[in-house]
């Protein structure tokens, strides 16, 4: 299996603060606007769907499946559902970017190796209106040279390495202050 599709989690929608309740309830009653929490989509990049055995002294025995998990119970904290998907193709990768366009209210992304030289995510990114967190497992910068490098950090509202799988609630709570801020 080249592409990993993991399924959106809808997450009540009363966790939300009260002010975004009203805010919706209002939309949905004077212009038939959906009332459904917002959607973060979460993209993991090539050899991340081998998370768990893939060089576990670096990226621990957690899963694919575990840190997406992870990321929606923390998503959910925050009144946000989780849309996921994994791709070792750059290209899909990039479709994905795109139909988050005006769907989506953030990204959070862990390119893995395409971090370093994709420069057609950064452009696909620097197209998406809404807060992006580049996360990381491990701290690329204090790996090998190739890997100080992210072509997506410029065009990420932050970015979160390090902190293996907490980076994600780390992540996902940076998404959640930027979207309150707006
Ligand atoms: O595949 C990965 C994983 C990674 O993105 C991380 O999460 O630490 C770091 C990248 O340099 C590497 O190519």
């Amino acid at each position: 299996m080249i592409s990993q599709n993991v399924d959106s989690v809808a997450v009540p929608y009363d966790t939300r603060p009260g002010w975004w309740r009203v805010v919706r309830a209002l939309a949905a009653t004077l212009g038939g606007v959906a009332d459904t929490a917002d959607t973060l989509l979460l993209l993991h990049g090539p050899n991340l769907n081998l998370l768990g055995e893939r060089e576990p002294h670096i990226y621990g025995t957690d899963t694919l499946d575990d840190y997406v998990a992870f990321a929606t119970a923390s998503a959910a904290e925050h009144g946000l559902d989780v849309e996921a998907h994994q791709s070792n193709f750059e290209g899909e990768l990039i479709q994905h970017i795109h139909a988050a366009r005006n769907r989506c209210a953030a990204i959070v992304i862990n390119p893995g190796a395409f971090t370093h030289y994709a420069w057609a995510i950064h452009d696909a990114l620097a197209a998406f209106d809404g807060p992006i967190v580049e996360v990381h497992i491990s701290n690329p910068n204090s790996r090998e040279p190739w890997r100080h490098t992210s072509v997506v950090a410029p065009v990420a509202t932050g970015s979160i390495t390090g902190f293996g799988k907490q980076g994600y609630d780390l992540a996902v709570r940076a998404v959640a202050a930027s979207l309150a801020a707006r």
